[in-house]
C-alpha cells in the first residue's frame, strides 16, 4: 500500500481528483488517499492556504497528488505551488507534451518533455517597492549553480534513460547575461559528459516561434522556471489544450503530482473540467511508485477511450459529454 497525500485543492480540482481517485481505484492501484487542504479554499476556511497539518503530511509521506491551487492576481497571499515546490526542493518540474490520437490539434507527431526548474529564476516573485510612494518596483530574479546543475543533470539523465535524442536549452543571454547566461554555461559543461546526446541552445523568443511552426524538432528541453512556465502552456496548445498536459515535480527526497493547467475559475463547478492532464500526471506518479504496468494499463485505457468513446469526453477535446461520463468510460473499461 502506497500513502500519497491527496490536495484537491481549488477550482475544478475537487472534480478532477474525484475523478483521477476514482480511476486509479477502480484500475486496482494499491494507494491509501491522506486528504488534505491547500489553496485559497484553505485560506478562507482555516485562515491560512497552507496548513500545518498538509506540510506535515507531505514531510511525512514524501508524495501528493495535487490539483490545481488559486494564487489571487495583485494583492494576497503569495503562491502555495512555489511554497510548496520550494519548501521540498522539488527542482525538476518534468511536462510532457505529447500528441494524441483522436484530437483536434494543429499538429501531429509532437513527442517533447520540458524540465522547468522549479524552485528559482524571476518566478519565485522576489520583490520590492524602490520608493515609498510606491511608484518603482524591482524584481529579482536568482539563478545558483547548484540549482541549474541539478535541473540540467536531470533532464540529461531522463533523455538518457529513455533514449531521447536531443536537449535543447533555452535561455535568454544575450539580455539576461549573468543570470540566463550562468544557465547557459552550466549546460554547455553538462552536454560535454554526455557525448551521445544532441545539445542545442536557442533563445527564448525564436524557440517560441519554432514551437509553433515545427515542434515535431522538440524532444527534451529545459529551462528557467518563468520561461518554462510559459512554454509549458504553450506545449500544451499544441497538443490538445491544458485539459490534455500532466506534470510531475521532482526533487531527491520528495514528489508532487500535478496538472499544468490552473484552477479554471471559469469552468469550475460545471462539470466541463477535463481530468486527463491530473490523470496524466497520475501515471507519471505511478511510474514513480515503480507501478509501470498499471500506469500503462490506465494509459491504454484513455487511448481507447479517445479514440473509440469520443462523444463521452469532455468538450474542450471535442467531445460531448462532461468529466463524470469520461470518467465513467474509462472505469467502464478498466472493469471489463
Ligand atoms: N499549478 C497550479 O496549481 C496552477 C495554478 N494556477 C492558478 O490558477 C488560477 C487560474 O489561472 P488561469 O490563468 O485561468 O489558468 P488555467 O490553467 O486555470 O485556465 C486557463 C484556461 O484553460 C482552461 N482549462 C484549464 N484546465 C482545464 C481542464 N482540465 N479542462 C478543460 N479546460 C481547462 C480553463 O477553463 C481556461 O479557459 C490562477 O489563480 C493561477 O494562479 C495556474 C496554473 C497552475
Ligand atoms: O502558482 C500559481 O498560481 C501558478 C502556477 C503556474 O502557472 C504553474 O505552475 O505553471
Ligand atoms: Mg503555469
Amino acid at each position: 500500500m502506497h500513502n500519497v497525500v491527496l490536495i484537491p485543492g481549488d477550482g475544478i480540482g475537487k472534480e478532477i481528483t474525484k475523478s483521477v481517485t476514482k480511476i486509479l481505484d477502480t484500475a486496482g492501484a494499491k494507494i491509501n488517499w491522506i486528504e488534505c487542504k491547500a489553496g485559497e479554499g484553505a485560506n478562507d476556511e482555516l485562515g491560512t492556504p497552507l496548513p500545518e497539518e498538509t506540510i506535515a503530511a507531505v514531510k511525512e509521506h514524501r508524495i501528493a497528488l495535487k490539483g490545481p491551487l488559486t494564487t489571487p492576481v495583485g494583492a494576497g497571499f503569495r503562491s502555495i505551488n512555489v511554497a510548496l515546490r520550494q519548501q521540498f526542493n522539488l527542482y525538476s518540474n518534468i511536462r510532457p507534451a505529447r500528441s494524441l490520437p483522436n484530437i483536434d490539434s494543429p499538429f501531429q507527431g509532437v513527442d517533447l518533455v520540458l524540465f522547468r526548474e522549479n524552485t528559482q529564476g524571476l518566478y519565485i516573485g522576489k520583490e520590492h517597492w524602490v520608493d515609498k510612494e510606491e511608484t518603482h518596483a524591482e524584481s529579482i530574479a536568482v539563478v545558483t549553480r547548484e540549482a541549474s546543475e541539478k535541473i540540467i543533470t536531470a533532464a540529461f539523465e531522463y533523455a538518457k534513460k529513455r533514449g531521447r535524442k536531443k536537449i535543447t536549452l533555452v535561455h535568454k543571454a544575450n539580455i539576461l547575461k549573468l543570470t540566463t547566461g550562468l544557465f547557459l554555461e552550466i549546460g554547455k559543461e553538462i552536454a560535454q559528459n554526455y557525448p551521445e546526446i544532441e545539445f542545442e541552445d536557442l533563445i527564448v523568443d525564436n524557440m517560441a516561434m519554432q514551437m509553433v511552426m515545427r515542434p515535431q524538432q522538440f524532444d527534451v528541453i529545459v529551462t528557467t522556471n518563468l520561461f518554462g512556465d510559459i512554454l509549458s502552456d504553450l506545449a500544451s496548445g499544441l497538443v490538445g489544450g491544458l485539459g490534455v498536459t500532466g506534470a510531475a515535480n521532482i526533487g531527491d527526497d520528495a514528489a508532487m503530482f500535478e496538472a499544468v493547467h490552473g484552477s479554471a475559475p471559469d469552468i469550475a463547478g460545471k462539470g466541463l473540467a477535463n481530468p486527463t492532464a491530473l490523470l496524466f500526471s497520475a501515471l507519471m506518479m505511478l511510474e514513480y511508485l515503480g507501478e509501470d504496468r498499471l500506469a500503462e494499463k490506465i494509459r491504454s485505457a484513455i487511448y481507447t477511450v479517445l479514440q473509440e468513446h469520443k462523444k463521452e469526453c469532455t468538450q474542450d477535446i471535442g467531445g460531448e459529454g462532461n468529466t463524470e461520463s469520461y470518467t465513467e468510460a474509462i472505469c467502464k473499461l478498466l472493469r471489463d
